[in-house]
């Protein structure tokens, strides 16, 4: 058993995340008494094979059944295998596969079940982080803020900064780092900024067979729909107060905007509307950013990024510039989240979800063996 009342024990934990671009599973281990990173340890990637990749597209917006319980399995499989090859992790913290994600109105799904892989890696598990934050009214996504504040506080932010993790959804997080703990009032405010590579993946596979828009190769070669954009931008989403959050597939019309256009007009409007979506949060800062360390796979396109470094009023970096690993912060941010679960602190706060008090959200699962 953990000892849940020794606050200072700094834990070994481990990190996994499958997330919105449905490419792999990342894995990463951070020592931390789940208030101060003390450590980053190592990481690996697994990618899906096609076959598995197939198993949870169709299982995307499923809530149940068949579809849901087939995409559970290639989850729990290729996560017992990636999470199977580290040594000497304490305690896992373990995201899933989210399939739907609706807080509003049904809740959030995440499958794989961390009890299963309690028992085949004879380690405690972490999962379930969503629901208790749904359940208590608020997005329950983003996660990773609380993460974030100590990220800050680890490589010695002085002046307000932003993460922006660019997966398969964009979302951004504001962090004060003069402020002592993630839930002080002030401290964070975070959300969802809108699509990101997800559109722009699901439109180079349909049209060329491609995964990704590599170095952004095919918006570099296209223009800008102006009037796409602007229709786009419309959306009531983009005037909503924060916190909110979005699901992979909640702007189907994007599109139906470029359907017309070029595959390289469609890709460069694509990453202009993932761009723009961006610039438009931004406004949502209490203050502006001393400068936005950019996360997740989209940090790799530099079309992207140069449209943001365009459109935004402050440095627009990597969050290797800080030192840290942006293939592997999502990761990360489950483990640190895992520790923080199993010591009963909170997860998430009214500013960075918009529940209606601090909860800290997570089922732990002991191995019975
Ligand atoms: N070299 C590259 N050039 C262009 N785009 C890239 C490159 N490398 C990765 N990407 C984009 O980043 C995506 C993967 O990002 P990431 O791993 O952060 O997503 P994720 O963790 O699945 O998403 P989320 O944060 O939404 O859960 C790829 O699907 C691709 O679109
Ligand atoms: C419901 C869900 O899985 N949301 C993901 C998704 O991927 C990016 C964005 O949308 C973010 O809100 C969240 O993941 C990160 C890890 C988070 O919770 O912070």
């Amino acid at each position: 058993m953990m000892q849940a009342n020794n606050r200072h024990r700094i834990i070994r934990a481990l990190g996994a995340m499958s997330g919105t671009s449905l490419d792999g599973v990342d894995a990463a281990m951070v020592e931390t008494d789940g208030l101060t990173i003390h450590r980053f340890g190592e990481s690996t990637y697994r990618a899906y094979s096609q076959q598995e990749q197939k198993v949870l597209e169709a299982a995307l917006g499923h809530w149940s059944g068949p579809e849901a319980e087939a995409a559970a399995e290639v989850i729990e499989s290729a996560h017992t295998e990636v999470l199977g090859s580290f040594q000497g992790a304490e305690l896992i913290g373990f995201h899933g596969q989210t399939l739907a994600h609706e807080p509003r109105g049904r809740g959030t799904c995440q499958v794989g079940d961390g009890q299963t892989l309690a028992e085949s890696l004879a380690v405690p598990v972490v999962w379930d982080f969503r629901t208790a934050d749904v359940e208590l009214g608020g997005e329950g996504a983003p996660l990773a803020p609380f993460f974030h504040f100590a990220c800050a506080k680890w490589f010695h932010a002085k002046d307000p900064v932003a993460f922006l993790n660019l997966g398969g959804v964009g979302n951004l997080t504001w962090v004060d780092p003069s402020k002592s703990a993630p839930e002080d009032d002030g401290a964070l405010l975070a959300f969802d900024t809108g699509p990101a590579n997800a559109p722009i993946n699901d439109l180079l596979r349909a049209r060329r067979g491609l995964n990704f828009d590599e170095g952004g190769k095919v918006a570099a070669a296209g223009t800008v729909a102006t009037g796409a954009l602007e229709l786009f931008l419309q959306e009531a989403y983009f005037s909503r107060m924060p916190p909110k959050s979005l699901d992979r597939n909640d702007f189907p019309e994007m599109m139906d905007l470029v359907r017309e256009l070029s595959d390289e007009d469609a890709a460069a409007t694509m990453t202009a509307m993932c761009a723009a979506s961006v610039a438009q949060g931004m406004a949502h800062c209490p203050t502006p950013p001393s400068r936005v360390l950019v996360t997740g796979g989209g940090r790799h396109n530099p079309v992207l990024m140069e449209m943001l470094r365009v459109s935004l009023d402050c440095p627009v970096v990597a969050v290797e510039d800080v030192g840290l690993d942006g293939d592997m912060l999502e990761a990360q941010a489950f483990a640190y989240l895992a520790v923080r679960v199993a010591r009963g602190l909170p997860t998430s706060c009214p500013a960075t979800t918009g529940v209606m008090a601090l909860v800290g959200g997570g089922t732990v699962s002991e191995p019975t063996g």
